[in-house]
This record gives C-alpha cells, structure tokens and sequence, in this order.
C-alpha cells in the first residue's frame, strides 16, 4: 500500500473533516476508526472523562505524553481557555509529523506544540526551554513502561502543585506494570479508576486513572 495506517486517516480527516473546527475532526477520525481502520485514540468514553476533567479543572498548562496522531491532543485544546497551552511529545517521527497535520486541520496550531523527542528529556527541559513553571494536567498515554519514570521525573522536577490532575489511559490494557502501585501508594496523591471500554471496541474493557495531587508544592 505504501501508505501508513496514519497516513492514510489523515487522508481521510482531510478529505472528510471541516477545516479550522476540532469538533469536526475528532468526530470524522471516530468514524474512520469505526468503519475504516483502528486506531489508538483515547476515544469515547475514555474522552469524555477526558472532556469533563478538561471543563471542571480549566487547566492553564498541559502535558501530554504520547501523542500519536493528536486525537486527545485536539480533545483537550478543544476545550481549553484562550491564553492556555498544551504541550504534546511524540517520539515517533512518523506519527508526529501526522500530528502536526492534524492540530493544523483542526486549527488548533496556536494552543497545542507538538515536540518530536523523548519524553523524559523534555522534561528535565520543560522549566528551563519551555517556560513552565507548573502543569496543572498531565496526560499519560506513552510507552506503559515510561508511565512511572516519566511521573517520578515530573515530580523531580517539582512541575506538580496542589490539584494538579495526572490522568492515565491504558492501565488494564496493556496495563502500566508499577505505575498504579505507585501512583495509588503515594500519600501525594488521590487516585479514582474508572472502568472504561477500549476505544472503539465494545465488548472490551480497558481502565483509566484519576490522580490529584495532594502533596506539597
Ligand atoms: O490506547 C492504547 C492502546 C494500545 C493497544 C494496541 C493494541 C492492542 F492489542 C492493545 C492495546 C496501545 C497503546 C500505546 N500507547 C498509547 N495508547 C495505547
Ligand atoms: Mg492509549
């Protein structure tokens, strides 16, 4: 075929999507993983908690790690404040240069940086070359093995203040082996699990966790 699986849904988002309207675009981009190819978007129901964490926390600053093609980096600027911002990495080349194509088609290239590198040397960097001072969400959605370095290194970091949200997809599939013991032993934070469908099929079942952090700035 030639084409990637990416490709070929950014294809489809550009000839099927409303330029300039996010709505549009993830709406168009569930359809294509509905009735075209699968994809790993963090989708329906695991977006709605998405959406409703978005709308009750108003984030200023957001991380996400693991962008794929955009989809929940678009699902959450969609809903962000005019002056906020979300910062998205992406390791894979490929998928990051879909990605910058995407938050473009949904016109959303002024609140969303796509970084195309590796998680953990953003950031150690995010004080310093990003001119962040505290992130107020951050969305885990990366290689499950780095859920826990990358946590243990934002809190290193001192990047978490009181009501910071760390919103994690995938911890039952494929699971994020250390993370929830971590996460949910650590006296910094609060943590609620949410019991979701895998994005785009209905008779599996995959999870979600919601942690606040407690602790001390
Ligand atoms: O939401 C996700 C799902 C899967 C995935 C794919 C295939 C399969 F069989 C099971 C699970 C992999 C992911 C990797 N990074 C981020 N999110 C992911
Ligand atoms: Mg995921």
């Amino acid at each position: 075929k030639g084409t990637t699986r990416e490709q070929r849904a950014l294809k489809y988002l550009k000839e099927h999507a409303r330029q300039g309207d996010p709505d549009s675009v993830l709406e168009t981009f569930d359809e294509f993983c509905r009735t075209q190819e699968w994809a790993m978007n963090a989708a329906e129901e695991k977006g709605d908690i998405l959406d409703e964490i978005v709308r009750e926390l108003q984030p200023t600053t957001c991380l996400e790690l693991g962008t794929y093609c955009g989809y929940s980096a678009v699902r959450i600027a969609r809903n962000l404040s005019p002056s906020a911002r979300l910062i998205t990495i992406e390791v894979n080349p490929d998928y990051a240069a879909v990605a910058r194509e995407v938050v473009k088609l949904a016109g959303l290239q002024d609140k969303i940086e796509v970084i195309n590198l590796d998680s953990a040397d953003v950031i150690r960097e995010l004080k310093t070359k990003y001119d962040v001072t505290k992130l107020d969400l951050v969305f885990l959605d990366h290689w499950k093995y780095l859920y826990i370095r990358d946590i243990k290194l934002i809190e290193e970091e001192k990047l978490l203040k009181k009501g910071s949200v760390v919103f994690a997809d995938n911890v039952i599939i494929p699971g994020a082996p250390g993370y929830l013991e971590y996460i949910r032993g650590s006296k910094n934070y609060k943590s609620t699990f949410y019991s979701v469908h895998f994005e785009y099929m209905d008779d599996m079942k995959d999870g979600v966790e919601k942690s606040v952090y407690i602790g001390d700035e």
